[in-house]
């Protein structure tokens, strides 16, 4: 195990952002430890460092509950990339980036990049909900982790099985924000931070649909970013900044991928 103490300094931030429950956490989980697992809401922050090639990848998690807003832009500080992240299902989400989340970002590198990530995407797919029509109960394997197997699963507040068969409908949850939503945040976003559309990286590459918990699109997420993000960490060196270790006392688990919180 490496010593924690001389651990090389990241080359790079990466920092998400979002409202509470749009599945950072999660989306970090799935990433680092290939798992779907339970939660507990953010506090404050928490990082992950990822190895990629020859370079130190700082991933930073934070909490989207409103009373660590002040934090945001303390974590947001020299990041190369930002990870704003809404859930597909709520249209707050969405809107909450631009009102609450987006100022966070002018303590960003100038040429930091931005994703625009909708995650929960399994909910919005045909077979993502049980319906069952008797009583119109709702199943969400979402929220429990359950599989479909096209048998009801009776609620804790039923104890005994519905004396009648049921029968189960496969609807998909309403889906509140679109891919061209997104796109249209994106837009906004380089208009904030006054840059022409035409010098960044387009729409279609920048704003992705994730689902943490089948794993849908969080490796090309994540891996594209890092491959983005690398002028940045050639520059740095070039440009000789920083020293070359960082004090991690705090870290818990190996160099590769250590976490800690603060
Ligand atoms: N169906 C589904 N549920 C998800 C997904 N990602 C997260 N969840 C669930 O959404 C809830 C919130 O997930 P977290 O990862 O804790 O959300 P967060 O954005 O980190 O929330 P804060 O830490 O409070 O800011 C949990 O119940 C997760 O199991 C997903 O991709 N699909
Ligand atoms: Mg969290």
């Amino acid at each position: 195990m490496p010593e924690l103490s001389k651990m090389r300094k990241p080359d790079v931030k990466i920092v998400i952002l979002g409202d509470m429950n749009v599945g950072k956490t999660s989306l970090l989980h799935r990433y680092t430890e290939r798992k779907f697992k339970d939660t507990v809401s953010t506090v404050g922050g928490a990082f992950f460092l990822k190895q990629w090639g020859p370079y130190n990848i700082s991933i930073w998690d934070t909490a989207g509950r409103e009373q660590f807003h002040g934090l945001g832009s303390m974590y947001c500080r020299g990041a190369a990339a930002v990870i704003l992240t809404y859930d597909v299902t709520s249209w707050q989400s969405l809107a909450e980036l631009e009102e609450r989340f987006l100022s966070l970002t002018d303590t960003a590198n100038h040429d930091c990049i931005y994703a625009v990530v909708g995650n929960k995407a399994d909910l919005t797919e045909p077979q993502a909900r049980l319906v069952t029509e008797r009583d119109g109960l709702t199943e969400d394997p979402g929220v429990g982790g359950g599989e479909l197997t096209g048998e009801p699963r009776v609620p804790s507040a039923c104890p005994t099985p519905p004396a009648s068969p049921v029968s189960l409908s496969r609807v998909s949850v309403n889906k509140q924000v679109s891919r061209e939503d997104a796109a249209a945040l994106y837009g906004r976003i380089l208009r904030y931070k006054g840059l022409e559309e035409s010098d960044c990286l387009p729409a279609d590459k920048m704003c992705f649909e994730t689902s943490a918990k089948t794993g849908y699109n969080v490796d090309a997420l994540f891996e594209t970013l890092f491959d983005m993000v690398l002028p940045s960490i050639l520059r740095k060196r070039t440009e000789g900044e920083g020293s070359p270790t960082v004090d991690l006392e705090d870290c818990r688990g190996p160099g590769k991928r250590a976490r800690a919180c603060c």
